[in-house]
């Protein structure tokens, strides 16, 4: 299957914007500009008045949590997850976590989101709507490692990797899960490493989100959380790190030796009041930082261009320096970074050869008017529904607003009543 983007305006991988021609044969791309005049496309989109950027990678959710938005907010972390959250997840069954996951679906497709790393329980569903939607996911058995479920959400992560690693033309990879310092035993994450190690598989982890998650590693292991997972052997996988808010220098070079990889997620920080994440700070060491949401219950949204323009806001204020966090960096946060930080190679950039995951945005509207500068508009005015089209291993996802994969209506009628009965 060939595709001709014709004459769009696009992000280039050196930050600059042009309008080209984009060419896509397969899953790749084939060229970006100087497209060979031979090349007979089946279909060709006119990307005149569009701008075009590689898919947004969305590098730490929970997808099934759809279910949860707007089921308990303004509270912290602890509050919230032992007094709310985690009593509810008790009673989601499997059709609960495919429904929740497919609304997510909807949502990132219509966002412009192209890839997800999830961390979360009966994750073959959320792989199945990962084959259906034609996202590309990163999943996680999210394991909670104490009496009574963690031995078996720790096999469950292995037949995830067993079934799915891989699979959907490589559209799908799997990681290791362990949920946190403070849900898994010392022990227990040495197992963990041990098993991610021989499938040479990474870990997804929340590491160092609060400040008492911090002080309580360092009374009960005189380590730091990051000290920690040297010390167990989670550093040697590869870590997919989540938050990675409350850090000391140490911990940073750290997190430079084992290149962690850090998925910031500034709408969820603010909103369960975590604190600020050293980012520029973490971007200065050449730590591969990148962006997520978060789950939809403390976010409440999977738009993941708000969280780049979080990322550009927030540092700003934090750092009183209007360079904190430029734009132009914000956006390769949640797009090359992300890429990087959830391990799919040669993607995250609209260049030849990179994996052909493509979002145009339609230009028409008040907010992008005028047009000085487009990445200035994209990340500081732009409504996300002004995503058009959307395209992920060179097939079309959203194509002038219209979803190919995804039956919006059955969805939104099946995730309502998943979240009416698990609350009931
Ligand atoms: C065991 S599956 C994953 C687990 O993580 C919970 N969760 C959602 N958001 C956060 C967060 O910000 N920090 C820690 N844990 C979080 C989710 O509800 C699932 O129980
Ligand atoms: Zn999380």
């Amino acid at each position: 299957m060939k595709t001709l983007i014709k004459d769009t305006m696009a992000v280039l991988p050196d930050g600059s914007v042009k309008e080209v021609s984009i060419a896509v044969d397969g899953q790749r791309i084939a060229a970006v500009g100087d497209v060979p005049e031979n090349f007979s496309a089946d279909t060709v989109i006119d990307g005149k008045n569009h701008l075009a950027i590689p898919g947004l990678v969305n590098a730490h959710t929970h997808a099934s949590m759809t279910l949860l938005r707007s089921y308990a907010d303004d509270m912290n972390l602890m509050d919230w997850l032992q007094n709310k959250i985690w009593p509810i997840e008790a009673k989601m069954r499997k059709d609960d976590i495919y429904w929740g996951a497919m609304l997510a679906a909807v949502e990132m497709v219509r966002t412009g989101t192209t890839t997800f790393a999830d961390m979360y329980g009966d994750m073959e569903k959320v792989a199945e709507m990962t084959i259906e939607s034609g996202l590309r996911g990163v999943l996680a058995r999210g394991i909670i490692g104490v009496a009574p479920n963690g031995e078996q959400a720790f096999e469950e992560n292995k037949t995830l990797f067993k079934d799915f690693h891989g699979a959907a033309d490589g559209r799908i990879t799997v990681m290791f899960g362990p949920h946190a310092p403070y849900t898994c035993p010392p022990d227990f994450l040495r197992r963990v490493a041990e098993a991610a190690k021989e499938r040479k598989a990474e870990v997804h982890i929340h590491l160092a989100e609060t400040k008492g998650e911090v002080e309580n590693c360092l009374k009960e292991h005189g380590k730091t959380p990051f000290g920690l997972m040297e010390e167990t052997g989670i550093l040697d996988c590869g870590v997919l790190s989540a938050h990675s808010v409350w850090l000391n220098d140490d911990d940073i070079a750290l997190m430079k030796k084992y290149h962690v990889r850090a998925a910031h997620n500034p709408g969820s920080n603010m909103k369960l009041a975590s604190g600020i994440a050293p980012v520029p700070k973490l971007l200065k060491a050449g730590v591969c930082t990148a962006l997520g949401t978060d789950g939809t219950s403390s976010n409440n949204n999977l738009d993941m261009l708000e969280e780049v323009r979080l990322a550009a806001l927030l540092h700003k204020v934090d750092a009183l320096d209007p360079l904190a966090v430029p734009a132009g960096e914000a956006l390769k946060m949640g797009t090359e970074y992300g890429a990087e930080a959830v391990g799919v190679k040669d993607a995250g950039k609209l260049e030849k050869g990179a994996l052909a995951d493509i979002v145009l945005y339609n230009m028409h509207g008040p907010e992008w008017t005028p047009k000085f500068d487009l990445v200035s508009l994209l990340v500081y005015s732009a409504p996300s529904h002004s995503v058009d089209t959307v395209m992920v291993d060179g097939k079309l996802l959203m194509e002038k607003g219209e979803l190919k994969t995804l039956d919006e209506e059955k969805i939104l009628f099946e995730a309502e009543k998943c979240a009416k009965r698990i609350t009931q």
